[in-house]
């Protein structure tokens, strides 16, 4: 199967600390794969690092074929690659469609002038992403919602609302940071149900930050764990489970 994602050696440091070091990362279309760790451990900063957010201290970042280092962030999304954040950032004063609607208008197919004359092309252009807003918002149980203010929304469907919003921009490589966080058990089981359907739906890799090691150990079929910035782990659940060094640095943290 082809890498879609491949970084090699890895790294950045904030002045003498070492976030993410020599990190060697490979997905494959259509994989589900995790990343673990405990607090602190770079998670986040490879999030970071993956969506031009931070530039690489060392090593180089291969997406589709091509290094993707030095790229600002939208270009980096507009070549497919979209995250969700740990605090949920979502537009709170705007509807629940507009926050998916203004996610999908990155991707809109008609130039300025269009939208300037409101000449046919853009009214179809709109009608086209209405729908497809919707699409989504049914997919993520959300369309019974879609007028109300985002801000309204319990915690759980804001999370899954930043989703859809993510799948807007018709993402092939979907980063989602603890996207459980937050949810209660039976939000975090639907949850769960949904990523695997999105990823077969929506033909994308999925990259996945979580705590909720149920949720990690049932859905991903590999799972990378850093620990002070280092990937001290790499395998299948079931690996990652036994793995010695993996207990201690869980233990380690007293979980
Ligand atoms: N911009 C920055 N400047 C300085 N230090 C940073 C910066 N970003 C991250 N770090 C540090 O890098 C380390 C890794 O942080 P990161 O947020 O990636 O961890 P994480 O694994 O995502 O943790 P958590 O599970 O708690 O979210 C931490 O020590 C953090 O303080």
């Amino acid at each position: 199967m082809a890498a879609i994602l491949q970084t090699h050696s890895l790294g950045i440091s904030f002045g003498g600390l070492k976030a993410v070091q020599d990190l060697n990362l490979t997905l494959n279309e259509g994989d589900l794969v995790g990343l673990i760790g405990p607090n602190g451990a770079g998670k986040t900063t490879v999030f970071n690092l993956l969506t031009g957010i931070y530039l690489p201290t060392t090593g180089d970042i291969i997406f589709k074929g091509e290094s993707i280092v030095g790229l600002k962030p939208y270009q980096i999304a507009a070549k497919g690659i979209t995250r969700t954040f740990q605090n949920i950032r979502l537009f709170g004063e705007l509807s629940v469609l507009e926050n998916v609607l203004i996610a999908r208008h990155l991707h809109v197919p008609y130039n300025m002038i269009h939208a300037i004359f409101r000449l046919g092309k853009f009214y179809q252009g709109e009608k086209e992403m209405r729908d497809e807003a919707y699409e989504l918002l049914k997919i993520m149980n959300l369309a019974h919602k879609a007028e109300e203010k985002a801000k309204n929304l319990p915690y759980g469907e804001q999370r899954r609302l930043e989703i859809a919003r993510a799948l807007a921009t018709h993402p092939s490589l979907l980063l989602l940071d603890e996207p459980a966080a937050g949810m209660n058990p039976r939000e975090t089981t639907e949850l769960m149900e949904l990523i695997g359907f999105i990823r077969s739906k929506f033909n994308v890799t999925i990259l996945l930050i979580e705590h909720d090691m149920h949720l990690v150990m049932n859905i991903c079929e590999q799972i990378y764990v850093l620990d002070y910035g280092a990937n001290i782990a790499h395998g299948t659940p079931e690996e990652i489970k036994n793995n010695p060094r993996v207990i201690e640095a869980y233990l380690g943290e007293g979980a």
